[in-house]
C-alpha cells in the first residue's frame, strides 16, 4: 500500500550523485515532502512518477515496478499522477476536453473519458468553468483542473510538484481545502517550500536535504522538533512548523 524506494542511486550527467542508496516508505495518504532548494524534492517526484529511472535500486507503488516490462509501467503509470510545477493545457481544448483527454490517454473509452471528465470537474469544483478554453484559467484553477483529469482516470497516487507556487492566499486555501477533502479518496505526496501548508492539511513530513532524508514523521512529531528544541526562556512555547524546519535543517548541516 505505499510508495517505496529500494536503496536507489541517481544522479544527473556531469554531477555529483544526487541519491544514494536512498530507502524510503510513504504510506500515509497525506505527505507533504519538504526540503530547500536543490534537496532533490523534484527528482524524488520523478522518479516516483516514472519520469525518471534510478541508476540503480526501484521504485514501486503498492508493489508495482514501473521497470519491471510487461504491462507494469503502463499499469504504474495508470495508478500514479504527476502534476509537474507548470501545467500546460493542451492549445485548443476546453477544460471539459483537457480532463477526458487525460482519461482518454490511460486508456479509457472515449464514452467513459467523457463521464468520468464532467464527474471529476465536479468533485474539484470546476464545472461552471467546463466550457472555458484552458489557457483562460488562473493558476488555482489550472492546478484544479490537474487534479481532475487524475481523478478522471482513478488514479491512486497524485505527486504534485509545487502546487500553490505563485497561488495568492485565497487560491492556496481554496487548493488547501480541496486535497483535504481528496485524502483518503486518492493518496497524495506534495513537495512544497511552504511550511506554512503543514496546519490541518497533511498528516505526514518527509524533509530531505541534499538527497537525503532528515526527517519522516507525523505532523505533530515534526512540530514537537520546534519546542524539543527551544532556547528556554524563548519563544512562546506554540510549535511552528517554521521553526521545525529550520532547527532540523540547521542541526543537521
Ligand atoms: N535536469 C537536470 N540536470 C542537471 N542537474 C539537475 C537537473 N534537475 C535538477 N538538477 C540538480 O539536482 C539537484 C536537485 O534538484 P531538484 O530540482 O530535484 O531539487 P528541489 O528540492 O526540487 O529544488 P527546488 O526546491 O529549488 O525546486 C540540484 O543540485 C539541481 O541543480
Amino acid at each position: 500500500m505505499a510508495l517505496e524506494f529500494h536503496r536507489v542511486d541517481f544522479q544527473y550527467s556531469r554531477k555529483a550523485p544526487l541519491f544514494t542508496g536512498l530507502d524510503l516508505r510513504i504510506d500515509n495518504p497525506a505527505t507533504v515532502l519538504l526540503g530547500p532548494n536543490g534537496a532533490g524534492k523534484s527528482t524524488l517526484m520523478a522518479l516516483a512518477a516514472s519520469q525518471a529511472s534510478p541508476h540503480r535500486g526501484l521504485v514501486t507503488w503498492r508493489g508495482v515496478n514501473p521497470a519491471a516490462g510487461g504491462g507494469d509501467r503502463a499499469a504504474y503509470r495508470r495508478a500514479v499522477a504527476w502534476l509537474p510545477q507548470r501545467i500546460t493545457p493542451v492549445p485548443g481544448l476546453n477544460v471539459r476536453e483537457q480532463v477526458a483527454y487525460c482519461g482518454w490517454l490511460k486508456g479509457m473509452s472515449r464514452t467513459a473519458a467523457w463521464q468520468a471528465s464532467a464527474r471529476a470537474l465536479a468533485r474539484v469544483g470546476l464545472s461552471g468553468l467546463a466550457d472555458r478554453a484552458g489557457h483562460q484559467l488562473s493558476g488555482g484553477q489550472l492546478r484544479r483542473m490537474g487534479i481532475a483529469g487524475c481523478l478522471a482516470h482513478h488514479s491512486e497516487l497524485i505527486l504534485m510538484d509545487e502546487p500553490t507556487a505563485g497561488l495568492d492566499p485565497a487560491q492556496r486555501s481554496v487548493f488547501r481545502s480541496l486535497v483535504e477533502e481528496l485524502t483518503g479518496e486518492v493518496s497524495i505526496v506534495v513537495s512544497t517550500h511552504q511550511t506554512e501548508e503543514l496546519a490541518g492539511t497533511y498528516r505526514h513530513v518527509v524533509v530531505l536535504d541534499r538527497g537525503r532524508v532528515r526527517f519522516q514523521g507525523a505532523t505533530e512529531e515534526f512540530h514537537a522538533l520546534a519546542v524539543a528544541d527551544r532556547v528556554p526562556g524563548g519563544g512562546d512555547g506554540t510549535p511552528s512548523a517554521e521553526a521545525a524546519y529550520a532547527r532540523l535543517i540547521e542541526r543537521e548541516t
